[in-house]
């Protein structure tokens, strides 16, 4: 029997007060420990959605559900294009910060942010500032921020899109290496197929037209993932049936 899903979206419609249309009849499901990306023309709605599941916006219509745990999760990570990091604070304060918010003293919490920092690769970063790093190194940071609280579920809303593609594709491996020590659930929006398909179990195409999710496209290559992976037949046979999937979007 299958286990039930730890998202369930059903007939998801938000219109904002614009009169803009961002969804529409979205249904969906995410197992839970699952690694599922969203993929749709820009506008289509992908970070409403993921706002939605994350509780920061309301649907006008249709159900969001949480079959496993019976609520949203009260801890969610969520990471943005921008790394969002605080300027003046050491690389430690700023991955302190979920911690301290829920009333951690910094004693207390350092075990766990330099877990989280070494996990990222960035133990020896921890009392740099953010001018001081790179644009992945600070998209590193913003990911152990994000995992400090060990939540069950992580957000991701085009998070590499800014970074060259050799330093995309080892935090791609990075990110995929976490996913399978930690087992959180994962949501990823994405506009690259291709990283789409490296990453997930499963691709989520959606369309402009109506806004809603078009396609569910299984990725049945085994975990972990490497260069023989993003070389084989399957990979480019999976990228071009999301291509395909989000042309017939377009079409229609
Ligand atoms: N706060 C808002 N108020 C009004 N309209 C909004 C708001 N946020 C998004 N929209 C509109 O809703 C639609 C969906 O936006 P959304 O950002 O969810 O799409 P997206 O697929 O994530 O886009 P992109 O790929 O370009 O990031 C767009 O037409 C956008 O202009």
């Amino acid at each position: 029997m299958t286990p039930p899903p730890l998202i369930e979206l059903r007939g998801i419609g938000k219109t904002y007060g614009s009169g803009t249309v961002a969804l529409s009849g979205v249904d969906a499901q995410v197992r839970e420990g699952g690694f599922v990306s969203l993929v749709g023309p820009s506008g289509c709605g992908k970070s409403t959605l993921l706002r939605i599941v994350a509780g920061l916006i309301t649907p006008d219509t249709g159900h969001l559900s949480w079959p496993v745990s019976g609520a949203r999760p009260a801890d969610i990570g969520f990471v943005f294009q921008d790394p969002t990091l605080m300027p003046w604070a050491r690389v430690v304060d700023n991955v302190w910060l979920p911690l301290k918010l829920r009333g951690m003293p910094k004693k207390e919490a350092l075990p766990r942010i330099m877990d989280a920092l070494v996990r990222v690769g960035l133990g020896d970063f921890a009392n740099a500032f953010p001018r001081e790093l790179s644009g992945g190194m600070k998209m590193r940071v913003s990911i152990a921020r994000a995992l400090v609280t060990e939540p069950p579920l992580l957000l991701m809303d085009e998070p590499f899109a800014a970074l060259d593609e050799f330093t995309r594709e080892k935090l791609d491996d990075d990110l995929l290496a976490l996913w399978e020590s930690q087992r959180f659930t994962a949501v990823f929006v994405t506009h690259s197929i291709y990283e789409s398909v490296y990453l997930s179990e499963r691709v989520l195409v959606m369309g402009a037209r109506p806004r809603r999710i078009l396609a569910d496209i299984a990725i049945e290559a085994p975990y972990p993932r490497g260069r023989a992976f993003r070389e084989s037949h399957a990979y480019v046979d999976s990228c071009a049936a999301v291509s395909a999937a989000l042309r017939e979007g377009a079409l229609q």
